[in-house]
């Protein structure tokens, strides 16, 4: 079969966006896992951090289901929300509207530019969990805000938060970051072991001035990416948690394939977040693929997007050099 695909990202967070909308493709469960992992392989023509399925909804605008490379499917994906949104309305000919996720309806919408010419979208981040059983995260106790996990590191203070999906933050100074612990943890919690049973994103976190925050996040189902808009929104959340920023306020969020500015709300105790950034197309292409043998597709040509691609590398450059500075303090 051949299927129509837009490359896109969210802060460098990139993924494969298939319209089932506008195209009759029909997926079993396998097909779906297996062609995230063959046409998100690195390795191949493609590549990507996941798959975002963005099919009809009969309760929303559109409905959006996240692979990671890795196959396995996520709850909420942030970053690929801003894209879905970016389609959807575009579709839909609006500017606003509501997608469907595997666990909430989320109202997204077309917003200030967060860089000229940058198409801008904010989307909505709930429902918000400390508790440890919505991650789940197997300990004693109910919560777990800024506490040590021995079994981790006798040294960092974590927050286990789930936005739906599973977070756990620690905030950390730049020495940190630049060692090997994020990477041990991570691969730790996400292989077998008995704290985090589905695995988990995990963040470093180190607040830079007020109102300015970075982010590194290990995600579960693919390692190290560029940037992951749950993390990010989890992260400020956390940040004003430990008054380093203030709810309601904006909060610029760096992380290494961008930034975005999300804001925390707080009513009648509960959290949402808003995650506002970029939502680019990188190229849109078609592969012909056996979808039951998708390990050898073949890509039909690609047609750049050059002006937002362009556009989004000076983003990209005035951030890398704020970052230089920042983290090399
Ligand atoms: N990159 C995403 C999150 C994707 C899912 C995550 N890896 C998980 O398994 O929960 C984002 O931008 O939020």
């Amino acid at each position: 079969m051949e299927i129509e695909i837009i490359k896109c990202h969210g802060s460098g967070n990139d993924f494969l966006l298939i319209d089932e909308i506008s195209n009759h493709y029909s997926f079993t469960e396998k097909q779906r896992r297996d062609l995230t992992i063959a046409l998100c392989n690195r390795e191949s023509e493609l590549g990507a951090d996941g798959i975002l399925f963005v099919m009809n909804s009969d309760k929303a605008d559109g409905r959006m289901r996240v692979f990671n490379s890795d196959g396995s499917e996520a709850s909420m994906c942030g970053n690929g929300l801003r894209c879905v949104a970016r389609y959807v309305c575009e579709l839909k000919g609006t500017s606003e509207a509501v997608i469907e996720t595997m666990k909430a309806d989320l109202a997204v919408r077309k917003d200030e530019e967060i860089f000229p010419e940058i198409p801008t979208y904010l989307v909505e981040i709930s429902p918000v969990s400390f508790n440890v059983k919505d991650l789940p995260l197997q300990i004693d106790k109910e919560t777990l805000l800024n506490e040590e996990i021995p079994s981790l590191s006798k040294k960092l203070a974590f927050t286990a938060v789930a936005v739906p999906n599973p977070h756990l933050i620690t905030i950390v100074e730049n020495e940190v970051i630049r060692s090997d612990v994020q990477k041990e943890i991570s691969q730790f919690v996400n292989g077998p072991n008995e704290l985090f049973p589905d695995g988990v994103n995990v963040s470093f976190v180190k607040a830079l001035n007020p109102g300015k925050i970075y982010v590194r996040t290990f995600e579960r189902g693919v390692g190290f990416t560029n940037a992951c808009g749950t993390a990010m929104s989890a992260s400020t959340l956390v940040s004003c948690l430990n008054g380093l920023n203030e709810i309601e306020k904006p909060v610029e969020v760096f992380n290494n394939g961008g930034k975005v500015r999300c804001v925390a709300h707080k009513q009648n105790n509960t959290y949402k977040i808003d995650l506002i950034g970029n939502a680019t197309y990188v190229y849109q292409t078609k592969v012909q693929v056996d979808i039951d043998s998708p390990e050898n597709f073949t890509c039909l040509g690609k047609e750049p997007f050059v002006q937002e691609t362009e556009q989004y590398a000076k983003l990209q450059e005035e951030v890398k050099g704020y970052l230089n500075e920042a983290l090399n303090a």
